[in-house]
């Protein structure tokens, strides 16, 4: 008997030691010089700067640029009338040269200059030299081109575009005639995505160096089109002193733990989800279900006897725990917990949600278990930067980011919204929408593109919750978990199609996509 109960208790220590020593090294940190890195039109003029401060010549970076915007025209268009609309800066500099190299190779080209050849800086005024033609009116280039090309305004916007220029921009839009934007579409903030007055909307955006936040914010993302990215010489070296902030995200951000040969359940931890009550159990289940089918070794429901009753109808591989969570968080084994799908705002979830923080698990709070601190967010806020937040991850919507954050600017961008959430709570803040954008609390941001619109559909949410809480028991650290969690709900719904989808076909799809982004 005795010899049993050491072989147990060594068997319990390899178990619970293989968890907390675990040790899982977060890689998009020494990513500095990633293509994920997003810039803002600010820190891109630094980079453009830096480089020519290191003698590479702005005549050159100015070519480049115009050559991978002709370059991308020629291979996606056929031959055709192209109109170029330059505006008064570099934005307009980079259109010269389009003009140019497209002409070169032997397209009928028409450009209107819509600024001062005197204001123009030195190497945009070599560049309309070298171009030399006549000056097209407007209105025939309008009328006549089958193609357009925005070079009215990049990185240099900096107010709304209201008058003429508005109206142009109008008046481009109302051609309906296919748009290729320079840079960015003209008047999108390249910081926030917001159209500033009036904007192009693209049918394709060429960027140089590094994207912009703008290309993947809403609204600024639907007026991009598609997005290409060409390098034009700035030099990778810079990127270091302008220390950028905010991420595309992707799987070159995070990794998944990969499962060890010589790997057992219990190394690929125990997520215990909380069930709602009896009528309202189906929200934890999909979550329950998204943290197994996330490689979670094991995945317990735990809550009321009358709802695991419920429960036990329903799942088969999923474990049920009818003890109370304050039993539950003894066993060190339980490693990733998601608390608030489905659970009903109550004082009993409240004290659950800062027993689980107390006893420093990595967890998930969604939903209920975010407005049941509604009243009094400072207790939550407070309680995570006392015992620690590194794996906790709120998931608040829209409406429940505004009810537990307070409402912001609406001038604020939804990067310095989640950037000041993040940082207030301590913990990494994931606001969903359209663009997702996740937030830790040292500040850095990663946005996420890839949600198409069928995942506003029922229990999509549960799912993401799911999905994060067995990222967590897997390991991850939980901004890993969060990116790598928001990147893979979003490719389960594109790997889905366009209709029909319902929340658990998304659980149904993680088997496909985590072998996807399996590195
Ligand atoms: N680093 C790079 O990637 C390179 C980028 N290039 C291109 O240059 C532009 C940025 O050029 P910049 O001269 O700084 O700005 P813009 O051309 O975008 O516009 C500045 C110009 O426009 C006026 N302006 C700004 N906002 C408004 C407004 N709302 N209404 C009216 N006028 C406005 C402002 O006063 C200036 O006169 C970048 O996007 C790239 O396309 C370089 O070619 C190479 C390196
Ligand atoms: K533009």
């Amino acid at each position: 008997m005795k010899v049993r109960r050491e072989v147990l208790s060594r068997l319990h220590r390899l178990f619970y030691d293989g968890n907390r020593h675990r040790e899982y090294a977060s890689i998009w940190a020494m990513k500095t010089e990633s293509l994920n890195l997003l810039l803002s039109p600010d820190e891109m003029a630094e980079a453009d700067r830096l480089t020519i401060q290191k003698g590479v010549p702005e005549f050159e970076l100015m070519q480049n640029a115009g050559q991978v915007v002709a370059d991308y025209v020629r291979v996606n268009f056929s031959p055709c009338t192209v109109g170029v609309v330059c505006g008064p800066g570099n934005n307009g500099g980079d259109g010269f040269v389009v003009a140019r190299l497209l002409r070169d190779a032997g397209w009928f080209v028409k450009l209107t200059f819509m600024g001062a050849r005197d204001r123009l800086g030195e190497a945009a005024r070599q560049h309309l030299d070298l171009w030399g033609a006549e000056d097209s009116p407007i209105n025939d280039l309008l009328d006549e081109c089958d193609l357009l090309i925005d070079g009215l305004f990049g990185a240099g916007l900096d107010r709304d575009v209201v008058g003429t220029f508005a109206e142009l921009i109008k008046r481009m839009n109302r051609t309906r005639k296919p748009i290729v934007a320079i840079d960015m579409p003209s008047g999108i903030d390249g910081a926030t995505g917001a159209v500033r007055g009036a904007a192009i909307r693209a049918v394709a955006s060429v960027s140089f160096f590094r994207l912009k936040p703008g290309h993947f914010l809403l609204p600024g993302k639907s007026y991009c089109g598609d997005v290409h990215l060409g390098q034009i010489g700035i030099l990778d070296a810079v990127l270091p002193r302008i220390g950028g902030k905010v991420w595309h995200n992707g799987p070159d951000l995070w990794q998944i733990p990969p499962y060890e040969a010589q790997g057992h359940k219990y190394s690929r931890g125990h997520c215990l989800v909380l069930s709602g009550d009896a009528l309202s159990g189906g929200a934890a289940r999909l979550s329950a279900m998204a943290a197994l089918r996330s490689g979670a070794g094991l995945v317990s429901l735990f809550g009321d006897k009358a709802a695991l009753e419920v429960q036990a109808h329903h799942v088969t591989e999923i474990m049920l725990k009818p003890a109370p969570l304050e039993k539950l968080l003894q066993d060190e084994r339980f490693n990733s917990l998601v608390l608030g799908p489905g659970a009903g705002v109550t004082n009993a979830l409240r004290d659950k949600v800062l027993s689980t923080i107390a006893a420093q698990r990595g967890c998930v709070l969604d939903a209920d278990a975010l407005m049941a601190f509604e009243s009094d967010p400072k207790s939550l806020f407070d309680h995570i930067h006392r015992y620690g937040g590194d794996n906790i991850v709120l998931t608040p919507h829209g409406g429940e980011f505004a009810r537990l954050f307070g409402k912001m600017d609406e001038a604020e961008s939804k990067i310095e919204m989640v950037r000041i959430a993040a940082e207030a709570s301590g913990a990494q803040v994931l606001l969903k929408g359209a663009d997702t954008v996740i937030g830790a609390p040292d500040g850095r941001v990663v946005i996420n593109s890839n949600a198409p619109a069928i995942l506003a559909t029922a229990g999509s949410g549960d799912v993401l919750a799911g999905i994060i809480g067995g990222m967590l028991a897997r390991g991850m650290s939980g901004i890993d978990a969060a990116c790598g969690g928001a990147f893979i709900h979003g490719a389960c719904a594109q790997g889905f199609g366009k209709e029909g989808m319902i929340a658990s076909d998304l659980v149904a799809k993680l088997p496909e996509v985590l072998m996807a982004v399996d590195k």
